[in-house]
């Protein structure tokens, strides 16, 4: 894999959360904590993007699709000469992930495993059928992973959790955007991932970010982020539309 610290896609962070910050519970079962509205809202964002990030974990717990679902955002991505859905990318530090799950099974989207170097082969005998293996080093690291995306063309990436890789992309300030969704409920239960695990944020309240929106979406909010140094300005003002 290409290292470095060059060049990088810009990068939006979405995540839904309780009151109490929690993004799952402790069932088996996928909490759902947009609405309706702000899936369709979300559906937009994933639209925008090039690539679209989740950890294992998440491809574990969720088995998530990541795909644009609207049909007529399929077809104007497809007229921009683009995929119907962007490249779907996880990371994995065991390379347990199955080669069933609905990441690399649904949407024909293209997929990109980043594995840590230990796990590399494993990861690639178990997976190198269904996609496309990088070996990562001695971990995903979020800045060489960026770096790599970059090489491969992608300019905007959406990073759409869980909780340890938006600790990692948010510690490592390598955030520009972020899109928090509050749903109006607590979960309470200890186990339950958060949005973030603590960590050495950069936007501590010395450093706070830019609010730069509010947004009521039926029950829940929209709190909209700008993170950084306002870099890349032009592709930031693609999501003031
Ligand atoms: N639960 C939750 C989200 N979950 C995110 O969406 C992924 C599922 O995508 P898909 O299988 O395509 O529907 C899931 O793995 C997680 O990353 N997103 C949100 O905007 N709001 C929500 O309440």
């Amino acid at each position: 894999m290409e290292s470095g610290r060059g060049r990088r896609p810009y990068v939006v962070a979405s995540c839904a959360m309780s009151v109490d910050g929690l993004i799952d519970d402790a069932s088996d079962r996928r909490l759902v904590l947009s609405n309706d509205a702000d899936l369709d809202r979300v559906d937009q964002v994933r639209a925008e993007c090039d690539a679209i990030l989740v950890g294992a974990e998440t491809v574990r717990r969720d088995n998530p699709r990541l795909l644009v679902r609207s049909a007529r955002r399929r077809r104007l991505r497809r007229e921009e000469g683009r995929p119907d859905s962007p490249l779907k990318v996880t990371l994995t530090r065991s390379g347990d992930l199955d080669p069933a799950a609905r990441f690399f099974t649904e949407g024909g989207a293209e997929t990109l495993v980043y594995a840590a170097s230990a796990a590399y082969t494993r990861t690639r005998d178990r997976l190198g059928s269904v996609t496309t293996v990088v070996d990562a080093g001695s971990s995903p690291e979020p800045d060489e992973v960026l770096a790599d995306l970059w090489a491969r063309g992608v300019r905007r990436l959406l990073v759409e959790g869980g909780e340890r890789v938006h600790t990692a992309f948010l510690t490592a300030d390598l955030v520009d955007e972020l899109h928090l969704v509050i749903a109006p409920c607590f979960v309470g239960h200890a186990d339950a991932p958060r949005f973030v695990g603590p960590g050495p944020f950069p936007h501590h309240p010395g450093r706070p970010m830019t609010l730069v929106e509010v947004r009521p979406i039926g029950d829940v909010a929209l709190l909209r982020y700008r993170l950084g140094s306002g870099r890349d300005a032009a592709a930031g003002d693609q999501a003031d539309r």
